[in-house]
């Protein structure tokens, strides 16, 4: 059976802790130790207070649901290790120089690195933009000001520009336009609006290209413990590694 390293025991560690059937969790690793303690417990795994000795640990495939920062700092030795990788935090990957160091590593070590569809849908088509030109590949995100940290008392549009720059400014929440520009072959266009009155989260894509156009308006349930992060990203992880071995492959 696969055996996980899940680096980052908040929200989305809990739903996958929760969720682990054809894996097992036997380490886990976050920089609060009493949240890799709780995960620990919950799934027979150890908890690690030092990174080193938590990718020595017996896994196959480390798992970051952590941040940016974490997934900046920790990717590169964790295909070192010669263990597989899954990016929740895909905005670590705009910065180029990191992203081909990281993929030149996966080479060596004939590691993969997996970006996960996250808490939207339509990723698996927007690839064709690798062999097709795009002309407009634009997302359009709105939260909660509070999912945000913010107070608004009307809607509005607090960020318009690239998808390298948004995730700058708000690392927690437009993942998903980093990893739809790095599907697309071309950096995405972001509009990140919040509304008092929204209870879910709304990503909207609108794609135009040579293929024709598409517009894909995902209605976000909020995770329980943190509504910032869909609660679908969770389970595009979940059904990536129930998926990771399996000889029939849907999807492009
Ligand atoms: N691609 C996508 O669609 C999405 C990606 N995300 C990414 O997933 C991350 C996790 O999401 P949640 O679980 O909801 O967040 P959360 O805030 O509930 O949990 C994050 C956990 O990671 C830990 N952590 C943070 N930095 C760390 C580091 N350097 N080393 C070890 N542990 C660290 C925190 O202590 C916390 O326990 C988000 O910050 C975001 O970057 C979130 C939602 C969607
Ligand atoms: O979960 C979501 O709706 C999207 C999100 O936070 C991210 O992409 O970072």
């Amino acid at each position: 059976m696969m055996r996980i390293g899940l680096l980052g025991c908040g929200n989305i560690g809990h739903i996958i802790a929760r969720h682990a059937e054809g894996f097992t969790i036997p380490a886990v690793y976050d920089t609060k130790p009493e949240r890799a303690k709780e995960i620990a417990d919950l799934c027979n795994g150890k908890a690690y207070g030092d990174f080193a000795a938590f990718l020595e640990a017996d896994t196959d495939i480390v798992v970051e649901a952590a941040s940016v920062g974490a997934a900046r700092a920790h990717a590169q030795e964790v295909l070192e290790h010669k263990k597989n990788l899954v990016i929740m935090s895909v905005g670590a990957l705009t910065d180029q120089e990191l992203r081909e160091g990281l993929v030149a590593v996966a080479r060596q070590t004939g590691t993969k690195i997996y970006v996960p569809s996250g808490a939207i849908f339509g990723l698996d088509n927007v690839k064709i933009g690798q062999i097709s030109p795009i002309s407009k590949l634009l997302l359009k995100t709105t939260k909660s000001p509070q999912s945000l940290g913010l107070d608004a008392p009307i809607r509005r549009r607090i960020f318009s520009g690239k998808a390298h720059e948004c995730i700058k400014l708000y690392p927690k929440n437009v993942n998903v336009s980093v990893a739809m520009g790095l599907a697309a072959g071309q950096d995405a266009d972001v509009e990140l609006w919040v509304d008092p009155a929204a209870d879910k989260n709304i990503h909207e894509l609108f794609i135009e290209g040579d293929f024709g156009e598409t517009y894909i308006r995902v209605t976000n349930v909020p995770s329980p413990e943190n509504p910032a992060t869909s609660y679908l990203a969770a389970l595009s992880i979940l059904s990536l590694l129930k998926n990771l071995d399996s000889p029939l492959v849907i999807g492009t």
